[in-house]
């Protein structure tokens, strides 16, 4: 089952969207099975309206785990591209076979290795899937002004900070969330390093639709880590 747009927007408005993702070589990677469900069953019941995740193994368990609308995301490197959040339509193509509600690209203006640009792409998957529901994630205002105009669905604040030429801070970028949201007339997603409920709050308040958090609740090897380096520190003084 898919969720309408209509919905979704019901749905998450001024809610958190929780990322439970865990990649080959992170400790919740699982070989022979995705455990990534149980996150999202804890997100649910914390009261969760949606899920954000990465591949369709984990999109498929989680849609039949939580029967919420997830935003799905396969990410991958190919020679020649520097975007690895579903970079080409191959990817595209999977997540829609998996009946992904949202597709979350990379939507900043970096080299795609087949030559086109994001624009011709993002209009390639128009014209093959006419409802799919599309996030943009970018870095900057500019990219995500560039996606509002190629009709996107929603814009994600999700590579602010990993992009060489945006902000490279440890916060999350309230400057970005604010210009964004008062600028384009679709919903803008607060997402990248939001690490405290404070830190959520004030997303809102800087004019978010909805707020993603993912590392701060389901990596718990950032989580320890985080704890680890303030004690080092303060240790060290
Ligand atoms: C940059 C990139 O590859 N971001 C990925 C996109 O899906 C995920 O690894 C992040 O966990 C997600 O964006 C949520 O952000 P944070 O984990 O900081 O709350």
């Amino acid at each position: 089952m898919k969720y309408s747009k209509k919905e979704i927007l019901r749905r998450i408005k001024g809610k958190l969207i929780v990322s439970c993702q865990a990649l080959p070589l992170e400790p919740l990677y699982v070989e022979e099975k995705s455990v990534m469900y149980l996150m999202a069953r804890a997100a649910k019941e914390a009261g969760s309206p949606c899920i954000r995740t990465s591949s369709v193994r984990d999109v498929a368990a989680i849609k039949e785990e939580t029967n919420l609308p997830v935003i799905g995301i396969i990410k991958t490197r190919y020679e020649g591209y520097d975007s690895y959040i579903t970079p080409t339509m191959k990817e595209i193509d999977e997540l829609a076979a998996a009946d992904t509600d949202i597709i979350a690209l990379d939507c900043t203006l970096r080299n795609r290795g087949d030559g086109t640009t994001i624009n011709e792409f993002i209009k390639s998957i128009k014209d093959k899937y006419h409802d799919m529901i599309l996030m943009a994630d970018i870095s900057t205002y500019e990219e995500g002004i560039n996606a509002w105009k190629c009709g996107v669905d929603f814009v994600g604040t999700t590579l602010s900070g990993y992009t060489d030429y945006s902000p490279q801070k440890e916060e999350p970028d309230f400057e970005l969330v604010q210009k964004l949201a008062a600028a384009i007339d679709i919903p803008l997603i607060a997402e990248g390093k939001i690490h405290t409920p404070e830190q959520a709050v004030q997303m809102l308040k800087c004019g978010a639709y909805a707020v993603v958090v993912g590392g701060a609740i389901t990596r718990p090897l950032e989580i320890a880590s985080r704890f680890i380096k303030a004690i080092e520190e303060k240790s060290d003084e």
